[in-house]
């Protein structure tokens, strides 16, 4: 049995990736504090509740279930909650890394997934980007992922840590089946919001900025089916287990879609028009992000095999079935 610790695998895309590990054979181990996962997230493998900062509970699960390889989600995400509160992001993001790091060392475990963001590239000025891309993040939390990519990049240089950073575009879309799906709490992503106010739990959808330098002027980004996500981490997985490099690598599709486009998706499917107010632009959004993938599609021979149709479905089917749970209402309250 090959187990894998998934560090931050009751949240949105390390439980879907903890599906597509066990669907490949592997024995996903959660290791969470479920201060933003969800404990019925975790139905492929055991739960280890605990706190990447705290070094004895590390040892004791690198002790117990000597992991062939560590899948690191484990994050603050928000990047609004990143400018009001940076050094929780610091002392989380990149503290709680090393930490985990400093674990892996003492365990003997070399073989990391590390979650990154295009956030990390900041404005483009290239598109699509490659990973070759300049790194100036715009914000804290892009910040703290591309320190971690730095620390990362030395212990490759400088120790037998190997690392598949990968750098994920817009994580969207659910489960087929409806047992696990999007809930950030609050919610702040564009297709959850979208799709709550046409369920009329959100009173309207806010568009944060109708004059950027694209096509319709509202933000263009990749949105990536969250299941492609899961397998691009199973392969990584297995590309480090048969002795692959380390590397990093962009997951997209390699589609832009503005908000505006989306709206107009969402709309369709549900049949239902919603309430949709144009707002200012949110700051430290880019004008438009979308990725080259070449890379992955080389080094893990992955390949994104669903579409925005396919993402809007299932996360419509998500949000309609009784596992969703009751989602936070404090970002676009109904009125
Ligand atoms: N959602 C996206 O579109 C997106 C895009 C790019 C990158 N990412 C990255 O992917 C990763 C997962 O994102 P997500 O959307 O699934 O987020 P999420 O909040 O749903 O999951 C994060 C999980 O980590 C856990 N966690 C946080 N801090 C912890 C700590 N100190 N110790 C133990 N567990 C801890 C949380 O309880 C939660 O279960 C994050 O690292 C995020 O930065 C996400
Ligand atoms: O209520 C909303 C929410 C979003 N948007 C727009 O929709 C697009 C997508 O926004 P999301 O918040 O869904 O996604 P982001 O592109 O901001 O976020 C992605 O990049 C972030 C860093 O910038 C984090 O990595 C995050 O987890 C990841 O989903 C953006 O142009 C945003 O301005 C709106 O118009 N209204």
């Amino acid at each position: 049995m090959t187990h894998v610790l998934v560090v931050g695998g009751a949240g949105y895309i390390g439980s879907h990736t903890c599906l597509d590990l066990s669907e490949k054979g592997f024995t996903p181990v959660v290791f969470d504090n479920f201060s933003r996962g969800h404990r019925e997230f975790v139905r492929w493998g055991p739960a280890e509740e605990g706190d990447i900062r705290d070094a004895a509970a590390l040892d004791a699960v690198f002790a117990r279930y000597r992991p062939a390889a560590v899948v690191h989600f484990a994050a603050l995400i928000e990047v609004g909650e990143s400018v009001k509160d940076p050094l929780a992001f610091y002392e989380n993001n990149v503290a709680g890394t090393v930490s985990l790091l400093q674990a892996m060392g003492r365990a003997g475990c070399e073989r990391l997934v590390f979650s990154s963001t295009c956030a990390t590239y900041g404005d483009p000025v290239a598109v699509p980007m490659d990973e070759n891309h300049p790194q100036v993040p715009l914000n804290p939390y892009g910040h703290s992922k591309l320190m971690v990519e730095r620390v990362l990049r030395d212990l490759s240089a400088h120790s037998s840590l190997r690392s598949v950073i990968l750098r994920y575009f817009n994580a969207a879309g659910a489960d087929d089946e409806t047992r696990i799906g999007e809930r950030h709490d609050p919610e702040t992503h564009a297709i959850p919001l979208a799709i709550e106010a046409a369920l009329g739990r959100r009173a309207r959808f806010k568009v944060f900025g109708s004059d950027y330098d694209t096509p319709d002027g509202t933000c263009v980004r990749d949105y990536i089916h969250v299941m492609d996500l899961a397998d691009a981490h199973s392969r990584a997985v297995g590309y480090l287990i048969e002795g692959g490099e380390s590397t990093a690598l962009n997951l997209g599709t390699g589609d832009g879609t503005s908000v505006r486009e989306l709206l107009g998706a969402i709309e369709k499917r549900s049949g239902r028009p919603f309430p949709i107010e144009e707002e200012g632009r949110r700051p430290g959004d880019a004008p438009m992000l979308v990725a080259d993938n070449a890379a992955a599609r080389r080094v893990l021979g992955w390949m994104p095999r669903r579409d925005l149709s396919n993402i809007i479905d299932t996360a419509w089917a998500w949000h309609t079935s009784s596992n969703v749970g009751s989602p936070d209402q404090t970002s676009q309250e109904v009125a």
